[in-house]
């Protein structure tokens, strides 16, 4: 994949011409707003079966040019979902320095100042991620909406390690812990509808649950976030740091989006 850019010349407004589903349906990210939200009764809460990594365990984290992701472990699933869907990888999304509204969800209109994701897929139906990507029922993916406030621990199990995937195609290595720290309060409140990959190739692949409730970070870790990486290797003579990696919300319309929460 070329150099994916949001921003400029080659920005998301290009992606539909060479990966034409960026262009189709049930694309992702929307806007949660009161009139496209209908609560229902049957989205129970996901259980989260082996987040629990030891410390001896070790995640591979990894700068791939246009975000920072971690590997997880193939013995993490969630739970009460159509099929079991098995981890696959964490990445995150963010702003700018000078504008820390980098999430890819708003919510009445309003960005957040970052958003984690957790990509799973389909288990039970395909070998692995790459089969299922582009499948209807592929992919789930957790979204958690990050939001300043206090100095974060269980973030910082994988921020502290930024200073060592600064340029593309660095990695290190992440000491096993509990994934499940990562996710806000209340987990069972959510918001869920079928979207797809907010990446090209844009797959409308996607079973998102979106937690209703943000997890806070430091002013100091999302600083760290938003100036610790870049798009380009560290040989490159011209740098581009790793900025504004999110895509605008879509437009959502005769579509429905559940929540498992009364307003
Ligand atoms: N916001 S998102 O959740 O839609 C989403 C991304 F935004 C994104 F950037 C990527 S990435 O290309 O792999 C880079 C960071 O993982 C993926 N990775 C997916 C897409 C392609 C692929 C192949 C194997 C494993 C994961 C993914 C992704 F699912
Ligand atoms: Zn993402």
């Amino acid at each position: 994949m070329s150099l994916l850019t949001y921003a400029g010349p080659d920005g998301e407004k290009t992606w539909p011409k060479k990966y034409p589903f960026c262009g189709g349906v049930f694309q992702s990210p929307i806007d949660f707003h009161r009139d496209i939200l209908q609560y229902d009764s049957n989205l129970s809460p996901l259980e989260f079966i082996g987040y629990n990594v030891p410390s001896t365990n070790q995640f591979t984290l990894t700068n791939n040019g246009h975000s920072v992701k971690m590997y997880l472990s193939p013995t993490m699933h969630i739970r009460n979902l159509p099929f079991e869907y098995t981890a696959s990888q964490l990445h995150l999304h963010w702003g700018n320095r000078n504008k820390s509204e980098g999430s890819e969800h708003t919510v009445s209109g309003k960005h957040f100042a970052a958003e984690l994701h957790i990509v799973h897929y389909n288990s039970e139906k395909y070998p692995d991620v790459t089969a299922a990507m582009d499948k209807a029922d592929g992919l789930a993916v957790l979204a958690i909406l990050l939001e300043i406030g206090p100095f974060n621990p269980s973030y910082e199990k994988i921020f502290r390690h930024f200073q060592n995937v600064k340029y593309k195609d660095q990695m290190v290595q992440v000491p096993g812990f509990n994934i499940q720290e990562l996710l806000p309060d209340r987990p069972d409140e959510y918001y869920r509808y079928e979207g797809s990959l907010t990446t090209p190739p844009c797959y409308p692949s996607v079973l998102w649950t979106v937690f209703r409730h943000p997890v806070k970070i430091s002013q100091e870790q999302l600083l760290a976030l938003e100036t610790a990486m870049y798009c380009t290797e560290s040989d490159d003579p011209e740098p581009l740091e790793m900025v504004d990696n999110f895509r605008n919300v879509q437009e959502f319309r005769e579509r429905l989006v559940f929540i498992s929460f009364r307003e």
